[in-house]
Order: C-alpha cells, then sequence, then structure tokens
C-alpha cells in the first residue's frame, strides 16, 4: 500500500471514529468518582435482558455474562484491523448511516470493532443498551474530543486560559459549562431573545427566499451565523450585504473558517502529533481567524461595559450572553474569548443543516406542509406578526414536524461515550474504559423501533394520534444526553421552530432535484447535494 494511501485511510478511519458522534471517543478517567468497579443496572423497567454486573458478585449471575471478545463484529485483520472493508468499499467513512445498517443486520444489535489492531469500539443499536450507557453517567462526564483545539489554544496562553467547553474535561470543564449554560438553559433566558429572532426570520424570509439559489444552504448557514451572533454577541452581522456576501467578507469568511476547523478538528483528534500532522494548518488558520473576530468582539463589549453611560442607556435591553458571561465574576475575559470562539465554531452549521432537511422533508411531504401551513397560519394571521413563547407554546404540528426531523436526519450518527464503570450490553461485558457509540441515527430507522421508519410523519408525535409512537426515551436524541448534552438546544430549536413557522405561513416549499436528500458525515451529517428549493409565495 502506498504511503500516501494508508494516510489518507489513517486519516479517514480518525475520521469514520470522530464522525459518529460530535464527541466521539470517551475517555474513562473517573475512577475517583465511581469507586465501586461493578454497578447493578436493574432500574431500567424498558430493559430486556440481566444488564449488569451484580455487586453481591452473584456467580449464577456473572455466569450467563458473555466476555467483551466475543461480541460479534467484522473481522480485524493484523496490523491493519478492518481498514480493508472501508479501501474495498464494504463501508465508506462518509455513509457511517449505511455502514451502521449493515453491521447492524449482519452481527446484530451490538458490534465491537477495531478498525485499528487492538482499539475496540463498540456500536450500540438497542435503546435498552443506550438507556444503560448513559445511566451510568456521572456528574462531570468525559469526552475525548477537540484534542486539536485543545492543542491550538495551549499555544495561546495570552489568549485562551483552557480549551475551552468543548475540549476540556472534569472539574475545569464543570467551571465554564455552570457558568456558560446560564444564558442558554433557562427557558426564560432563552425566550428574552425571541422578538430580534422573530425580527430577523422575517427580514429573511421576506427578502431571501425569492432568489434562484444554486445551494440553499449557504443562505441557511448565513441566518445561522446572523441568528447566533445576534444572540451571543448583540451584533448585527448584516451577513446578506453586499460587502458581507463577497467571498472576502467576514461573514464568509467565517462560514468557510467554522467549516474548515470542524471537517479538520476530528480527524486530527486521533493524531499521535497533532501540530506537526497533516491538515493542522489549515485548522489552524481557520481557528485564527475566528478568533481574530471574536477578540475583537469581546474587547468592543468589554469597551461598552466598562462605560456606564452604555449600561445605563442600554437598561431595559436584554443583555447578550457576551455581555452577561463579562459580568460574571466566575469567569474572567480569556474564558469569555475562548467560549466566543466555541459558539462560533459550533453555532453555525448545526442549525442550518437541520433547517435543510426539515424543508426538504415538508417539500417532499405536501400533506404535512399543509398542515403546517394551517397551524402556521392561525398563529401568524400577518407576516408582520412577530413569534412569541405563547405563539411557540401552541404549536404542536410544529414541534411535532421538527421532532420527526430528528429523528429522520440527526445532524450526529449517535452519541460517543467511554464507559465509565463495567457494564452489560446485549448481555456482553462491557469493561470500564470501552469506547462506545450509540447508533441513534440506525435506530431511528428500525421498524422494531418506530412503524414505518422511513417515512415523514410527525403524527407520531401528536399526543393523541392513532399514531402517536410508544418510543422508547433514549431512541432520539439529536442533541445528546446529559449533563454534556448540547448547551444550546432550545436555542437551536427556538430558532427552527420559528423559520418553520414562517416559512410555511407564506410560502409553498418545493424541491427541486430528481434525487432524494441524504447525507454525508463530515464532521456532522450534512445534506449528500446541494439544496434546491422553489419557494412560491401563496
Ligand atoms: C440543531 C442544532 C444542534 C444540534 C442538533 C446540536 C447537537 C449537539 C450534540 C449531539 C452535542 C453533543 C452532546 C453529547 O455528547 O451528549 C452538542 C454539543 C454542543 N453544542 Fe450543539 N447542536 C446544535 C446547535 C448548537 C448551537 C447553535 C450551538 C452554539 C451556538 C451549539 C453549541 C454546542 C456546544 C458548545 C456543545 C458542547 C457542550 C459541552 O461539551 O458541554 N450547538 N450539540
Amino acid at each position: 500500500m502506498q504511503d500516501h494511501t494508508y494516510l489518507t485511510l489513517l486519516l479517514n478511519f480518525n475520521q469514520v471514529v470522530a464522525n459518529m458522534t460530535l464527541s466521539t471517543l470517551w475517555r474513562s478517567n473517573s475512577s475517583k468518582l465511581w469507586k465501586g468497579s461493578v454497578r447493578l443496572w436493574c432500574s431500567s423497567s424498558s430493559s430486556k435482558n440481566a444488564s449488569s454486573l451484580s455487586d453481591d458478585g452473584s456467580k449464577e449471575f456473572l455466569k450467563e455474562v458473555k466476555p467483551f471478545h466475543k461480541i460479534p463484529g467484522p473481522f480485524a485483520l493484523p496490523f491493519i484491523g478492518t481498514i480493508y472493508l472501508y479501501l474495498f468499499g464494504i463501508y465508506n467513512f462518509t455513509r457511517l448511516h449505511k455502514d451502521g445498517f449493515k453491521k447492524y443486520k449482519k452481527y446484530g444489535p451490538i458490534v465491537r470493532e477495531e478498525i485499528i489492531p487492538g482499539n475496540s469500539i463498540v456500536w450500540i443499536f438497542d435503546p435498552n443498551d443506550m438507556e444503560r450507557v448513559f445511566l451510568s453517567e456521572n456528574k462531570l462526564p468525559q469526552r475525548r474530543s477537540h484534542l486539536a483545539v485543545g492543542v491550538f489554544r495551549g499555544e495561546r496562553p495570552d489568549v485562551y486560559n483552557t480549551g475551552g467547553l468543548l475540549n476540556m474535561n472534569g472539574e475545569e470543564w464543570w467551571r465554564l459549562r455552570r457558568e456558560f449554560q446560564k444564558g442558554f438553559s433557562a427557558p426564560q433566558a432563552v425566550r428574552a431573545y425571541l422578538p430580534a429572532t422573530s425580527s430577523m426570520i422575517d427580514e429573511f424570509v421576506a427578502t431571501r427566499l425569492s432568489f434562484a439559489c444554486p445551494d440553499f444552504l449557504s443562505e441557511l448557514a448565513r441566518l445561522s451565523l446572523q441568528l447566533t451572533c445576534l444572540v451571543a454577541f448583540d451584533e448585527k452581522f448584516d451577513c446578506f450585504s453586499a460587502q458581507e456576501m463577497k467571498p472576502d467578507g467576514r461573514s464568509s469568511r467565517l462560514m468557510e473558517a467554522a467549516l474548515t476547523a470542524n471537517s479538520w478538528v476530528l480527524r486530527l483528534d486521533n493524531q499521535m502529533n497533532i501540530k506537526n500532522s497533516y491538515g493542522y494548518k489549515t485548522f489552524e488558520s481557520s481557528m485564527l481567524y475566528m478568533e481574530s473576530v471574536a477578540v475583537e468582539l469581546v474587547k468592543k463589549k468589554a469597551d461598552l461595559l466598562a462605560s456606564k453611560s452604555t449600561l445605563e442607556s442600554n437598561e431595559d435591553a436584554v443583555p447578550s450572553l457576551l455581555e452577561l458571561y463579562l459580568s460574571s465574576p466566575n469567569l474572567d475575559y480569556k474564558d469569555v474569548v475562548g467560549m466566543a470562539v466555541d459558539l462560533l465554531l459550533a453555532g453555525i452549521d448545526t442549525t442550518a443543516y437541520t433547517a435543510s432537511f426539515a424543508l426538504y422533508h415538508l417539500a417532499r411531504n405536501e400533506r404535512v406542509q399543509n398542515l403546517l401551513r394551517l397551524e402556521a397560519k392561525k398563529l401568524l394571521p400577518s407576516p408582520d406578526v412577530s413569534v412569541n413563547a405563547d405563539i411557540l407554546a401552541n404549536a404542536p404540528y410544529a414541534r411535532a414536524v421538527l421532532k420527526e426531523v430528528f429523528r429522520m436526519n440527526p445532524i450526529s450518527v449517535g452519541v460517543g461515550r467511554v464507559a465509565t464503570e463495567d457494564l452489560v450490553l446485549s448481555g456482553y461485558k462491557v469493561p470500564k474504559g470501552t469506547n462506545m457509540v450509540t447508533q441513534n441515527q440506525i435506530a431511528c430507522r428500525l421498524k422494531e423501533n418506530f412503524p414505518r421508519p422511513n417515512e415523514f410523519i410527525p403524527e407520531r408525535w401528536v399526543k393523541g394520534s392513532p399514531i402517536e409512537a410508544k418510543a422508547h426515551p433514549y431512541v432520539v436524541l439529536p442533541f445528546g444526553h446529559g449533563p454534556r448534552s448540547c448547551i444550546a438546544r432550545r436555542l437551536a430549536e427556538q430558532h427552527l421552530l420559528t423559520l418553520l413557522l414562517k416559512v410555511a405561513s407564506r410560502y409553498q416549499i418545493i424541491w427541486d432535484s430528481e434525487k432524494p436528500l441524504d447525507c454525508v458525515t463530515l464532521l456532522i451529517n450534512k445534506p449528500d447535494q446541494p439544496v434546491k428549493f422553489t419557494f412560491s409565495r401563496l
């Protein structure tokens, strides 16, 4: 095998591992927190199998547990593991959901794979096992991800204190998370941003839908950037101005930088020497650009806050996240710069991809689109009505549509964790420290979990509907689970619901491609073709 081919394969392997989730490989480093080496999992009422090792050391019980090495999975060759299967096209690095289906069909609900020899990953397809994994989490879930961000920031101690929220673990992660989630998690805090969000989306709907656009994804990414910057930095970026839309405009460069950095960050995660690895320079220059914008915005806001007169004149205004963070006694300037970069890194493509899939499913399902329109028109009888908390609380169908989008097209294949203790999953022992990746995207498309799994049927999520889903509570997890789940979930859902209601109330959405839309997994699940719509004014 030629060197460069092997390098590509290794890079791709890293991508496979990394792509399985936003938070790919998790380090089990929690022995101090979990003293017991085994723990009994009998709390799950939905569990089908005996699922844990018993604290009382019952020999009878242990006998039923099959050893780790017996977990079925693709055959690993010496030195090259299962990478040959990717090389020969049995599996495909960018179609992880298809790989997952093949593995599930061939090996069953739990699969062990050594893509690199000696480095087992367990793919988990059974929602009961997913439940066991998440119930075993402690207060400080560990994540081995965004290592390149840690390396980059470690080199720049004058700018950053730490690797930041995406990268840090343990108490240092919690110090940041505890403060940063204040503006994100409380429902009333997030709702405060709704009037500004609604008017920005109004402007977008009024001005951008009539353009014939070769790929509407870039429009949605611009909108996401604009919404994130408004809420986070109190800045109206004016992302759709002629200046900003030029390739060297600030918005265009930020979108490009976030996409590039994200595409490299997880591939770099598994390199022995990240700093000297292929791709690090590209990653670094993207990070430097995002940092320069973040530093400028934080400095501007800090200067404004330092001026008393500005504070007085803004008394009634909703404080931006930046303002909240800069006023926190538990955070310092460098913590805030780090978070500003994290928000730029995570706040653009996630929402834009989800919005693309949502508009696609609506376009392809006229019945659903009409029902959503009925609800939207009732709630928003004229275009100038601003979406508020009451409107969102009374939009059950829009919520059902969004949940069904997340079932069918989550942005992450699943959620990665490292076992924090010995577990028993599907009857096999999974030792503490094992890398596991839940396969929610695949589980959500299995008829064992949902009738007519490949059909877009929001009624599954409508209370009292004849086909209301009796879904397992751990099967649809688009924002992850537990203390380390997405910090911006409420905000992202608010943006998406507002967009769907506004678009559906005024436009018919038409899908302009022969081909159905699927996903490729880069960092997250991106639409696999240009997203082409016609929006026809009603
Ligand atoms: C539809 C939109 C989004 C989806 C589906 C999504 C999904 C996720 C997922 C699956 C995780 C990992 C959770 C886990 O491992 O349990 C995550 C983490 C995170 N997300 Fe999101 N996300 C979205 C939007 C956003 C936005 C708009 C921002 C920022 C403005 C953001 C910021 C973050 C951050 C900072 C983390 C790391 C949290 C931590 O480690 O404490 N996300 N997201």
